[in-house]
């Protein structure tokens, strides 16, 4: 079993306009692509796993966010990063398209998008790694077991005072977990 890092989307590896559902307004964290690489080259299956309630709340459809990812893994791929997984989460329970208005297991902070990609991509969630925006990044990280979970200002939110979980950016975090 390898070890994955779980990546959220909007705040970590772009910068979180609010709902991004098109390539044209999808724009990189500074270093994202660049530290995605690193996590890659140090063996860990790299899965994104994001919460879309815009879905749920009637901004943009699944087809829109599968033609998004599609182009995201596209980009990547031409950077030489390969994605194992994309995972995301169409719900939210007052959502106004009811199909979506559901309580779910894996709109964060519930971990499901995590412990299904692991399960079908054999993660070892122990040596696993979540990185998030969000403390509902972290908790979801937590709740599924994955070894270290850590949360960035990427997104111009405050570092908390745990310096075992709080990191300005992804390179620094990697930095600080020895990952080269
Ligand atoms: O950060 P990830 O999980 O990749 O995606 C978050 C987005 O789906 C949106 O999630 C919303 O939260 P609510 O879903 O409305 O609580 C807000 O935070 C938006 O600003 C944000 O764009
Ligand atoms: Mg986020
Ligand atoms: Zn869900």
């Amino acid at each position: 079993m390898r070890p994955a890092a779980f990546l959220d989307r909007d705040g970590v590896i772009n910068l979180d306009h609010g709902y991004v559902s098109r390539w044209e307004d999808f724009e990189f964290v500074p270093g994202a692509v660049e530290a995605m690489r690193r996590l890659q080259a140090a063996g860990y299956a790299l899965v994104i796993v994001t919460n879309q309630s815009g879905i749920a709340r009637g901004y943009y459809d699944e087809a829109a966010v599968l033609r998004l990812h599609e182009a995201l893994s596209v980009h990547l791929a031409q950077q030489g990063v390969t994605l194992a997984a994309i995972e995301y989460c169409p719900h939210l329970p007052d959502g106004s398209v009811a199909r979506y208005a559901v309580e779910c297991d894996c709109r964060k902070p519930a971990p499901g998008m995590i412990l299904r990609s692991a399960a079908a991509l054999g993660v070892d969630l122990a040596r696993s790694l979540m990185f998030g925006d969000k403390p509902s990044d972290v908790e979801a990280g937590t709740r599924a077991g994955v070894g270290r979970c850590v949360r960035l200002a990427t997104n111009g939110n405050a570092l908390d005072s745990d310096p075992d979980i709080d990191f300005p950016d992804l390179p620094r975090a990697l930095d600080a977990l020895g990952i080269a």
